[in-house]
């Protein structure tokens, strides 16, 4: 679920690149065929072509981190090919070019990217007869940097979207949205992968009590040491939820000893997690284990029954679905 905004982003921008340089690039492959200037026919055609088959391959395969960092360094050396090709009338490509790369690797690397363009833009043969050079640079350097500090801004508010979509507000622990989202791809990876996934729902015991007796400040306060002292156990692939109310879910990969795993947590949990006159609050655990056929619905029935049998036996312990 993280960085899934940012992907979305990502892959609209570069489908909006595909459709862009077919329609704005395309006429120029035939004007400079009939001008005569082959070879930037040439280099626009390969412009073309290569942007719309890196689009589609991130279309298809979703790896749109890797993929805007080839069309970035592609569409850059480019620009700077044509221009090299065609002399001081393609000089104004630059600019959209320049302002374009932000909108596909991140704004630093996009100026890093901008940097290497205009220094190699120094050595262009006759075009700083016709054009002014430092005028060329400082107008190139004034797009680069406001474009830099629109780019960096955006993406603070993406990754402040991002959090406010995926984490619970109270406890910090990731929110059921997120949950939805990664059981999906966990499903994804555990049937490529085979990969041993555990899932397990954690749910207080007689929470209600707590915050009868102590109040809903309190039980808040429960919940949020819940979710700090889980957090400190597990991995940093694991992934912890608020399911909802008192009710949270684990999600971890490759887990060698589930059974010791889950003790050990447990264990910590009786000893950290105290009401404010140093009462244990304890948790019951129902876990299941992804086996081929698994869907996102079966599995958290699976640990939802296992719950409920832990609860009827009593609570403060874990039952698994598979005993
Ligand atoms: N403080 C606080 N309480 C919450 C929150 N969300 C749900 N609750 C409380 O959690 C309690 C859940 O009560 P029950 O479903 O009866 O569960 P329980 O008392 O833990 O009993 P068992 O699960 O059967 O052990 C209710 O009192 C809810 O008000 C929250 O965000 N903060």
């Amino acid at each position: 679920m993280q960085n899934e905004l940012q992907e979305k982003f990502r892959l609209s921008v570069l489908s909006l690149l595909g459709v862009v340089s077919v329609l704005g690039i395309t006429p120029f492959v035939f004007i400079r065929y009939f001008q005569g200037n082959v070879l930037a026919a040439i280099i626009d055609l390969i412009l073309v072509l290569g942007i719309v088959t890196l689009v589609g391959y991130a279309v298809r395969t979703k790896k749109t981190r890797v993929v805007s960092w080839i069309v970035a360094v592609f569409i850059n050396t480019g620009v700077y090919a044509i221009v090299l090709a065609n002399g001081v009338d393609s000089v104004l490509w630059v600019y959209p070019v320049i302002a374009s790369t932000f909108f596909m690797v991140k704004p630093i690397e996009a100026l890093g990217i901008n940097i290497c363009l205009m220094v190699a833009c120094v050595f262009l043969p006759n075009v700083f007869d016709v054009i002014s050079l430092v005028s060329f640079l400082v107008t190139l350097l004034m797009v680069s940097v406001t474009t830099y500090v629109y780019a960096s801004r955006s993406e603070k508010q993406l990754r402040l979207l991002e959090s406010l979509n995926t984490v619970d507000e109270l406890t910090g622990a990731f929110n059921r949205r997120a949950l939805t989202s990664d059981i999906a791809q966990a499903l994804a990876i555990a049937e490529r992968k085979k990969t041993p996934y555990m899932l397990a729902i954690l749910d207080l015991d007689h929470f209600k009590m707590v915050n009868d007796k102590y109040g809903h400040a309190v039980g808040d306060e429960v919940l949020k040491d819940l979710v700090a002292i889980t957090t400190a156990k597990i991995r940093k692939y694991d992934r912890f939820y608020r399911f909802g109310g008192e009710e949270f879910v684990l999600m971890l990969p490759d887990i060698p000893n589930q059974q010791a795993f889950i003790h050990n947590l447990s264990t910590a949990i009786k000893k950290e997690l105290k009401t404010p006159d140093g009462k244990e609050v304890t948790v019951s655990f129902g876990v299941a284990s992804w086996v081929p056929g698994t869907t996102a619905d079966s599995w958290l029935k699976n640990a939802d029954d296992a719950l409920y049998r832990a609860k009827a036996n009593g609570r403060d312990c874990a039952i698994f679905s598979d005993d």
